[in-house]
Parts: structure tokens; sequence; C-alpha cells
């Protein structure tokens, strides 16, 4: 198998993990991740819109909004970088690339703390997503200029200790689930 073989078939049954996990979620799942916010108030973040089967962050973005700047990506073009539209919990939003809503009239900025939504991660901070590097290459623009902290959200079961990886994968520095946290330097 190719990489990009392997990678395709650990998507596909990391999709498959999220759903049987989406359809059991309880409330509250956004829990542990208003924890680890709440220890970084003030810094600016990114959250996302979830679509799909996707863990929903919203509940700790609202929070973290009354502390300092939220926002949530914006794709421009394929094989480029998402940008960041800075978000509010009540601001007007229209439907972007993707399904995703993003808002209406946005004001980029450049988080510190990204939280990335998954198809699957390794407890080692590897992470799949939908296949379109999009945050692979995001994340490299961003650490090229800053400390930035990637945090991975999403649903306990999304664990694949055997993700396919490359040399343009970054890395989680934290995993932050519905169960708990995982930290991939420990
Ligand atoms: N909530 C959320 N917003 C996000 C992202 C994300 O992963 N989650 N993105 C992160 O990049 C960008 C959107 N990128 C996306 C790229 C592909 C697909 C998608 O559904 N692709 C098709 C084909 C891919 C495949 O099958 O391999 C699909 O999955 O059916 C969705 C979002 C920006 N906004
Ligand atoms: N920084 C980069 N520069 C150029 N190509 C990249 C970069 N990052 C990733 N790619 C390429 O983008 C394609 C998709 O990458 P990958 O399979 O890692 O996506 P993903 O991590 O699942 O998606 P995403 O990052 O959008 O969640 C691969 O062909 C990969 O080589």
């Amino acid at each position: 198998m190719t990489l990009e073989q392997k990678k395709a078939a650990a998507r596909k049954a990391g999709f498959a993990r999220r759903k049987v996990a989406f359809d059991a979620r309880g409330p509250g799942v956004a829990g542990k991740l208003s924890e680890v916010l709440a220890g970084y108030r003030g810094v600016s973040l990114s959250g996302y819109m979830p679509i799909r089967t996707e863990i929903n962050p919203l509940p700790a973005m609202e929070e973290a909004s009354a502390h300092g700047p939220v926002g949530v990506p914006v794709i421009d073009a394929a094989g480029q970088p998402l940008r960041f539209a800075q978000w509010e919990p009540d601001c007007a939003m229209i439907e972007g690339a993707f399904g995703a809503q993003i808002p209406a009239n946005p004001s980029f900025f450049e988080p510190e703390i990204v939280i990335v939504p998954l198809v699957a991660f390794s407890r080692t901070g590897g992470r799949l997503g939908y296949g379109g590097g999009f945050y692979d290459r995001t994340l490299e623009l961003l650490r090229s200029k800053r400390p930035t902290m990637a945090i991975g959200f999403a649903f306990a079961a999304q664990e694949d200790p055997d993700i396919p990886l490359e040399a343009t994968d970054q890395p989680l520095d934290l995993i932050v689930t519905e169960a708990g946290l995982i930290q991939p330097g420990a």
C-alpha cells in the first residue's frame, strides 16, 4: 500500500469510529476543553464551526470569547493555508466552502492557540483530517512566526495508534476528548 492508500484507509476507519461516538454522545462533551481554555484566558484562539459528525466545541468557544479573541477557519483556496476570522456567539454567519459556517463580515487575525478538528489522532500527537492538508499548511505558517499551540479536539474513540505520517504533518501539542486530556510529550 502507498502512503496515500494507507491514509485513505485510516480516514475511512476514523470516520466510522467518529460516527459511532457522535451518535452515542452525551451532554457536555466540550467540558474538558472549557477547563483547558480557562488556563489560557485572553490568549487568542481559533475554534471551528462543527460539520458532519465532528465533536462540538461551541460551548467552550462561547466561554473563551468573553475573555479574548476567538476565530473560526476560512478557506481561501485549495493548497493555501486557512485564515481565521473573528467570531462572536451572536455574529452573522454565512455558508463557507465544504459546508462550515463562516462570519459574514470577516476580520482576520492569527491565533496563538488552534483547536483542530480531527478524523483520527494518536497518543503521540499524530493527526488525520479530511485530507486537504489545510491545517498542516496553516500550522506550518503560524509556527514559522511564533509558538502556536495545536489542540486536537475529538471523541476518545477516534484514537488510532497507527496513523500513517508524512513529513508535512504538523504535530498536536495536546489532545482533548470528552473524557480527558492526552499529552503527547509526557
Ligand atoms: N468544522 C470544520 N471546519 C473547517 C475544517 C474542518 O475540518 N472542520 N477545515 C479543515 O480543513 C476546513 C474545511 N475543509 C474541509 C475539507 C474537506 C471536507 C470534506 O468533507 N471533504 C470530502 C472529501 C474528502 C474525502 O472524502 O477524502 C469528504 O470528506 O466527503 C470538509 C471540510 C475549514 N473549515
Ligand atoms: N505544508 C505543506 N506544504 C505542501 N503540501 C502539504 C503541506 N501539508 C500537507 N501537504 C499535502 O497536502 C495533502 C493532504 O495532507 P494530509 O493527508 O496530511 O491532510 P490532512 O492532515 O488529513 O488534512 P487537514 O490538514 O486539512 O486536516 C498531502 O498530499 C500533503 O502532502
